[in-house]
């Protein structure tokens, strides 16, 4: 296979990857939303621990530290597009 099918291959899979990650942090804002309805904790760190603990058993362990820090990061970025989310509800319940 030629490097130009390769990064074709790479291509189709980060559209595959792009509309995953919108669809996870649509799920996210659902969950901010509750979460400042409900006034619950941004970080929940038992169900991250169950996200870690999956993925380890799911992935080979040439590429777990890699997949591992990939979730570090996605976890990351889903809770600080949550906690704007919830700043925003929050400081929109102070102006009524
Ligand atoms: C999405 C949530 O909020 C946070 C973000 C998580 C995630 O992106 O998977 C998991 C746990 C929480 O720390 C949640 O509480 O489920």
């Amino acid at each position: 296979m030629s490097l130009e099918t390769k990064r074709e291959k790479i291509d189709t899979i980060d559209a595959q990857l792009i509309e995953l990650m919108v669809a996870r942090l649509s799920v996210a804002k659902e969950i901010a939303q509750e979460k400042a309805r409900t006034h619950q904790p941004l970080t929940n760190k038992p169900r991250e621990q169950e996200i870690f603990d999956k993925l380890d058993q799911q992935v080979a362990s040439e590429v777990r530290p890699y997949v591992h820090t990939l979730f570090e990061d996605l976890i990351l970025v889903s809770k600080q597009y949550q906690a704007h989310l919830i700043k925003e509800i929050q400081d929109q319940a102070e102006q009524n």
